[in-house]
């Protein structure tokens, strides 16, 4: 069994940011990450733009000037203004080249054709010089930049359609067991509905990764080995829930390694999720996930995610740890480092009952995993203790 500070180092170790690159509409970009610098086409704003919605002089001593016109928001107006003249004009609208400031409508009072201005503008204010975010032909965001919708805001405004992305690993989860049918259907004796795949599906498209295929098998040795054998040729990633322990029926440890996949680690000195399998073969890494519900989604935080957020080219892929004040009593039964469901509520983080792997309920209310090392056998209210943020 390897410790769990250990395990997380072979994945890291071991996983590798994919190279393969692929252009998408920034539509459809969010949570990818940038494969290129990317440049503007355009200087942002391309021209002198108003910033306010007021009147554009052409000097700024004179306490008085004559209107002599309009310039809206999109119009393709240059209107001459000479000393002591002005014209109207709104927020987003050209400024014509000579004007040497805006004024806010606030701050005049207009009578007849004429504004009267209080107090002399500074030169160029409320005037957004052309260029004044970025130029033509600067780097408009660098590579390795994770797309978020600011950013596709951002790459809109630059006119910008398409960007090249690292692409995101394609998964395959393989559901192991005889006991399981799909939910909707009627329970025989014996039998519990298979609730692995949706769940690990729906936290991989809560995470952007949407690639995703499901093979259901049952425990028979030739089944499991194929359907694992044609998944590892065909897919990225490869996660297997179920059939990893030492029964007679878990056949997926011996399905890879007759498969000859490359074993980095096999259970690891935790709960839940000590029978944790990592493994990878050619290009395709593999994880048989405990089949424990609650083992099968911990071990999916801990160490599938971080993995596929790795490969696809995010710098933040860390587990996000952090320490927070228990409200608690807790003492662990065995040796192995612990991860419990637990609920965080202002800088307070309350461990829930029913921590049982075969359980989701206390996994569905919680918003963090509390980690308790190995060598921590206790906690008591007012103690500071790890957490690892679920969101
Ligand atoms: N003699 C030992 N027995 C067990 C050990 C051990 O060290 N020695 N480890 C236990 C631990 S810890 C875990 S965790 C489980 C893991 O077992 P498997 O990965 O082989 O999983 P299964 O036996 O197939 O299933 C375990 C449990 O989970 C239910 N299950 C499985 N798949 C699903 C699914 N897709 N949806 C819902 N529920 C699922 C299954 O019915 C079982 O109840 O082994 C212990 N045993
Ligand atoms: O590792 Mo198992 O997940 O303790 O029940």
């Amino acid at each position: 069994m390897v410790p769990v500070e250990k395990a997380l180092q072979l994945v890291d170790n071991h996983i590798k940011q994919t190279k393969e690159i692929t252009t998408l509409s920034i539509s459809n970009a969010i949570g990818f990450v940038l494969a290129k610098d990317v440049l503007s086409p355009i200087n942002m704003p391309p021209f002198r733009q108003s910033a306010m919605d007021g009147y554009a002089l052409g000097s700024i001593e004179e306490k008085t000037y004559s209107l002599i016109g309009e310039v809206q928001a999109g119009d393709d107006k240059d209107p001459v203004l000479k000393k002591g003249e002005a014209i109207r004009i709104f927020t987003g609208a050209p400024v014509p080249a000579e004007a040497k400031a805006v004024i806010m409508q606030e701050k005049v009072e207009v009578i007849d054709s004429n504004i009267l201005v209080q107090e002399s503008p500074t030169l160029d204010a409320n005037i957004r010089p052309a260029g004044e975010q970025i130029k033509e032909r600067e780097i408009a965001l660098v590579a390795g930049t994770t797309i978020t919708a600011a950013a596709i805001g951002y790459l809109a405004t630059l006119g910008i359609t398409d960007i090249e992305v690292y692409k995101k690993p394609s998964i395959a989860i393989i559901a192991t067991g005889n006991e399981l049918v799909p939910p909707g259907q009627k329970l025989k004796y014996g039998q519990i509905y298979e609730s692995n795949s949706v769940m690990l599906s729906s936290a991989l498209t809560t995470a952007g990764f949407t690639t995703i295929n499901f093979h259901k098998v049952e425990d028979q040795y030739d089944a499991t080995r194929s359907i694992i054998e044609k998944a590892i040729q065909e897919y990225d990633v490869v996660l297997i829930s179920g059939g990893i322990s030492v029964g007679d029926y878990d056949f997926v440890g011996k399905a890879l390694r007759d498969i000859q996949v490359e074993e980095i680690f096999y259970k690891v000195k935790q709960k839940p999720g000590k029978p944790l399998y990592f493994a990878q073969k050619d290009n395709t890494t593999i994880f048989a996930l405990p089949g424990n519900p609650a083992s099968s989604l911990s071990c999916f935080y801990i160490y599938v995610l971080p993995a596929l957020q790795k490969i696809s080219g995010l710098q933040q892929y860390h587990l996000k740890r952090s320490t927070a004040i228990s409200n608690s009593d807790y003492s662990k039964k065995g040796e192995r480092a612990e991860f419990l469901k637990a609920l965080l509520k202002d800088d307070k983080v309350t461990i829930l009952d029913g921590q049982a792997s075969s359980m989701l309920r206390s996994f569905a209310l919680a918003n963090v995993l509390v980690y308790l090392p190995e060598e921590v056998s206790k906690v008591k209210p007012g103690d500071s203790i790890q957490i690892i943020n679920l969101s």
